[in-house]
């Protein structure tokens, strides 16, 4: 194991005194291998902060050496694991949640350094995270098989739920504790072993969980984390998928990364679930509660100033109220606060990095230039950072406009006018991507004909906000497949192995 440098140990203990971090043994800088804290201060890369760009902690940059190393321990630790209750799984991933619960606020403050986020919704994702470990802890313990009647009388059919073994995870920077703990969470509940590879903006969120699952009591090998830095990522990801160890290989991010790690994926044949780009449709019909969906607007598009996989990207509103939808939304934008995550007031924070700023100006361009109307915002905010745009509504957009098509990710709300409900679906479905899709109406043939007509995999009917460890959260098309969280999280993690008894 190698210890931290003394510059390591003080930039630590400096950045939890200036921002008021308790437990500092959540601060780590080093990758987290078969139970031990590896890698040194030689080869590191910057984790800064997206309000600043200051830099907050230098982190061990691990390498493909490292990976297989870990792959090892993953794969030795499952020889065991796969062995152990499901009470005793159940039990870990309960003092996991209890843990993570117990440290919300440092957890917290950690994700909004390095995410940007602001800190009440970071405390959001900190208790998000945690209810994954909860409810996993509890589907631990419900992995039952059949008894299947068979058709020859002296034959008997049995079948159980096997874990499919160690697990290559690979996650982004917009939720750096859910995502991970929404994977990690069905991989322990089943049996597996986990080797992550969190986004190289955030793995600080990541590294403190590490600390807490083995607080937890988590086996050496069964989560391992590697740090690594933008240069390195691709190597590693190419690793998960081609190495015959890891069994599955989960990932959250972009639809284009999802193809190259599926191309990859083809000569071991590896077990994939993929949570990928989107490009929701939000509508809102004549009778719908106009105050009720100007909220669910603002969480479902504003959440973390746009930057989350089911945010809604276009905003088709019926054109019988699009006056009055319009002269809501754009006061109650007006009243949010855009700043640093860690400023008490901020409701917005700013965009992970500099990409992301010219996507949403690049959309906002093009709008302004095919002739539709700048209603709030528009600019980039370098008066308050590096990273911030504007939160923006624009009217009067239009189908043929580049955002009816591609996710901005970003703080841009922009609003179309439809006159019919089969144009409006039309509208809707005209897009390779089928994440998430919302809708408002009080009409309950409409909720259920548009419900069941609409192409994603997850609607939100009156509601903006969809997301918690209950719900079947996955795509269809080109946002991916296979659900996370739920009764069928655990699905992807376990193979059906059949027994058939003869001779009875
Ligand atoms: N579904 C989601 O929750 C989600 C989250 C973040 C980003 N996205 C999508 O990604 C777009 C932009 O975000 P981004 O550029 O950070 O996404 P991205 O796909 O480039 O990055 C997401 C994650 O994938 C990793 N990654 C990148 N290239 C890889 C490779 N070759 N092999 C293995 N891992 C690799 C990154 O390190 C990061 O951890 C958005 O428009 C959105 O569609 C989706
Ligand atoms: O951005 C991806 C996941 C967001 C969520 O779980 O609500």
């Amino acid at each position: 194991m190698n210890s931290l440098s003394k510059a390591a140990k003080m930039s630590i203990s400096s950045l939890a005194s200036t921002y008021g971090i308790k437990n500092v043994n959540l601060l780590r800088t080093q990758g987290f291998i078969d139970g031990k804290w590896v890698g040194d201060s030689t080869s590191t890369f910057d984790v800064t902060n997206p309000a600043t760009d200051d830099l907050l902690l230098k982190v061990s940059n691990l390498t493909v050496d490292d990976a297989h190393k870990a792959i090892k321990s993953s794969s030795d630790a499952f020889k065991s694991f796969k062995t152990t209750t499901a009470r005793y799984r159940a039990d870990i991933l309960n003092k996991m949640y209890h843990l993570l619960m117990d440290n919300v606020d440092d957890l917290a403050i950690i994700c909004s350094l390095e995410n940007g986020k602001p800190v009440a919704d970071s405390a959001g994702e900190v208790k998000y995270a945690a209810s994954f470990y909860q409810w996993f802890g509890e589907e631990a313990q419900r992995l039952t098989g059949d008894v299947i009647p068979s058709n020859i009388p002296s034959n008997r059919i049995i079948t159980v739920k096997q874990p499919v073994g160690v697990v290559g995870i690979l996650t982004p920077w917009n939720f750096p504790l859910a995502m991970i703990s929404r994977k990690v969470g069905a991989a322990i509940a089943t049996g597996c072993t986990a080797v992550v590879k969190p986004a190289s903006e955030t793995p600080l969120s990541a590294l403190a969980m590490a600390y807490l699952a083995h607080e937890a009591g988590l086996p050496k090998g069964v989560f391992n984390i590697l740090p690594v830095d933008h240069a390195t990522t691709k190597s590693i990801g190419e690793l998960f998928c081609e190495d015959d160890t890891i069994k599955k290989v989960s990932f959250t991010g972009s639809t284009g990364v999802g193809s190259v790690l599926m191309t990859q994926s083809a000569k071991t044949l590896k077990k994939l679930s993929f949570e990928l780009g989107g490009n929701a449709p939000f509508i809102v019909f004549e009778d719908a509660d106009i105050d009720k969906a100007v909220e669910g607007a603002l969480i479902s598009k504003l959440r973390q100033s746009g930057q989350t996989c089911v945010c809604a990207n276009r905003l088709y509103i019926h054109e019988s109220i699009y006056d009055e939808f319009t002269e809501k939304l754009v006061a109650k934008v007006k009243k949010c606060k855009l700043g640093n995550g860690l400023t008490e007031g901020t409701t917005h924070g700013p965009l992970v990095h500099s990409r992301a700023v010219d996507k949403v100006q690049q959309h906002v361009k093009d709008c302004l230039d095919k002739g539709a109307t700048l209603l709030l915002g528009g600019k980039v905010r370098t008066d308050l950072g590096p990273n911030f745009h504007d939160l923006t509504v624009i009217g009067d957009v239009t189908q043929e406009m580049a955002v009816a098509h591609e996710e901005t990710f970003g703080p841009l709300v922009p609003l179309i006018k439809f006159s019919s409900e089969e144009q409006v679906l039309e509208w809707a479905n005209d897009t390779e991507f089928g994440l998430a899709g919302y809708f408002f109406t009080n009409n309950y043939s409409r909720i259920f004909r548009l419900g069941e007509q609409i192409e994603c995999g997850m609607v939100g009917i009156n509601t903006g906000a969809i997301s918690e460890a209950a719900v079947p959260f996955g795509g269809i098309k080109h946002s991916g497949f296979g659900r996370e969280g739920s009764k069928y999280g655990v699905n992807d993690y376990i193979n059906i192995k059949t027994m058939v008894i003869g001779g009875l």
